[in-house]
């Protein structure tokens, strides 16, 4: 014990100056491993080394984690210049990637159903949001292809052979057609809804899609959602309309 305390000066240098040590072989190696999330990691490191030397009185470790700490800010961002102008770079580009894709979708969905209105070809397009419709389409055929007016116009046309029943989109993709959908169970809707319209309304009240329906019949545009009904929608209300019910974050 007593050897102990005589000795305590050169217990200290000797923790001292192997703690200096270890902590810059650790860093070197933190360094080569170039990843943006060591930043936290070396920061917090810095942190818990200065207060511990601080709390052991361990000052040659101290003012190295002093030194560290108020020049790693600069030279973490100088090592990882390219890695966070990259993520900036990126984050801005994929919200506006993100928007412009969003507009665009609506933009070719208005564009094709008002097409289809007008020219009384009757229509059914579901949009997939948080609830996955896979379970409840019977037949189909598989598409996988970007939204365009063109190939929705297309689709529902007389002549082609899945313009019968509905057209899925999910995740911002045209991934089915030809679909058939569950007729509502309903029994209060009206007698003279017919069956594209029962089928909108139907597979609404199972899922929270929101479901398009161009009336063959009339040329009338109907959005179903949760079993409701909102009809007689020109373009700039259906616009607006899919704007609000759907959100970016079921396009991804
Ligand atoms: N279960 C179903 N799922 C998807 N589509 C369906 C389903 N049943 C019928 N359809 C579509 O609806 C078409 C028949 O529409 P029908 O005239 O019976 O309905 P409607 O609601 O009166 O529509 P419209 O106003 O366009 O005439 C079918 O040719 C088919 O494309």
């Amino acid at each position: 014990m007593t050897f102990l305390l005589q000795n305590i000066g050169v217990l200290q240098d000797l923790l001292d100056l192997s703690l200096t040590a270890l902590i810059l072989v650790r860093l070197s190696r933190l360094m080569k491993t170039v990843l943006a999330l060591r930043i936290l990691a070396v920061l917090s490191t810095l942190v818990v080394g200065h207060l511990l030397a601080r709390l052991l009185s361990l000052h040659t470790v101290r003012l190295l984690f002093d030194t560290f700490l108020v020049s790693s800010v600069v030279v973490l961002a100088v090592i990882f210049q390219t890695d966070i102008r990259r993520a900036f770079a990126a984050l801005i580009r994929s919200r506006a990637v993100k928007d412009v894709e969003m507009s665009d979708l609506i933009d070719e969905l208005v564009f094709a159903v008002s097409g289809l209105a007008q020219k009384r070809i009757g229509a059914l397009i579901v949009i997939e949001r948080s609830i996955q419709v896979d379970s409840y389409l019977a037949v189909g055929t598989e598409i996988d292809a970007k939204v365009t007016s063109e190939l929705i116009s297309s689709i529902f046309l007389p002549y082609s052979p899945i313009h019968d029943g509905a057209v899925i989109i999910q995740r911002g993709k045209l991934t089915r057609a030809g679909c058939f959908l569950p007729l509502t169970q309903n029994l209060e809707v009206s007698k003279s809804l017919g069956t594209r319209h029962r089928a909108a309304m139907g597979l609404s009240e199972l899922v929270d899609a929101v479901v398009i329906v161009v009336s063959e019949e009339t040329g009338t545009v109907s959005v179903f959602v949760g079993g409701k009904k909102t009809t007689n929608l020109d373009p700039p209300a259906l616009g607006k309309l899919l704007r609000r019910l759907v959100d970016q974050r079921w396009l991804k």
